[in-house]
């Protein structure tokens, strides 16, 4: 794939809101990663080629050249850090925000204002650390992988970070949004090196994906 360019995607969300941008640069996958085991999947241009991912993992196969280029969200991006990626679009696709959630009937306010220590069930721990630390807040941060609204509801913490959209899992859990830390959408990342050498192939795609993106 040295002489062609090489798209890291997630399945799920971010493969199909990226489907019309891809169109618009011309570009048709050849197989559907969701009824596919393959994970090397070509395309109508054989210059071509996506590389179907974990969505935490999209930045560091771009950092490290092993894809051009890539789509990730702004909370995997925090988390990676960034670096080695040129970070040219936010593409406003699977768009949600980063919360503070409790177990309805905590008084998350009382907790914070008495100086309590609070422990924060969180994916996202550079996120969690960074936002308590601005606000002075004391947690004691516990890393889970997924299903952070179980965490509140067993006694393993009083609180979570996590990604919320419709609002839906954590009505479905009795858990309450009490701050909102940061709007998330998802960025087309460029491995900065690739970009230099490979300028010919990615400038159009870059274009045609900035023409495409909808306000
Ligand atoms: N409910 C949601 N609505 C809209 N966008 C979301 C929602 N949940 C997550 N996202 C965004 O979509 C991206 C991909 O989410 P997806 O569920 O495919 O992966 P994940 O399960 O969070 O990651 P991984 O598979 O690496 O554990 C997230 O990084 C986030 O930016
Ligand atoms: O506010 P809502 O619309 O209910 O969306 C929020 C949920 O969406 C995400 O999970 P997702 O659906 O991606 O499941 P996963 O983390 O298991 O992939 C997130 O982790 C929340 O649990």
């Amino acid at each position: 794939m040295a002489n062609g360019i090489t798209l890291a995607l997630s399945k799920g969300r971010i493969f199909e809101e990226t489907l019309p941008l891809l169109a618009a640069a011309g570009i048709v996958p050849s197989e559907n990663p969701e009824s596919s085991r393959k994970l090397i999947i070509g395309t109508n241009r054989p210059e071509v080629n996506l590389v179907i991912v974990r969505a935490s993992d999209t930045p560091t196969y771009v950092q490290y050249g092993a894809a051009d280029l890539g789509i990730a969200g702004k909370d995997v991006l925090f988390e990676h850090g960034g670096v080695g990626l040129y970070q040219p679009l936010d593409l406003n696709i699977a768009k949600c925000r980063m919360s503070v959630a409790v177990p309805e009937g905590f008084d998350y306010a009382a907790a914070v204002q008495r100086g309590a220590r609070i422990r924060v069930a969180t994916k996202y721990m550079q996120m969690a650390r960074e936002h308590f630390a601005a606000k002075g807040v004391h947690v004691d941060l516990i890393k889970l992988y997924g299903s952070m609204e179980l965490a509140p509801l067993v006694g393993l913490a009083d609180a979570i970070v996590d990604l919320v959209s419709t609002g839906g899992t954590l009505r479905a859990n009795k858990l309450v949004e009490v701050e909102e830390i940061m709007q998330i959408s998802s960025r087309l990342v460029v491995n900065q090196a690739a970009l230099k050498l490979k300028r010919e192939l990615l400038q159009p795609v870059i274009e045609a994906f900035a023409g495409a993106v909808k306000p």
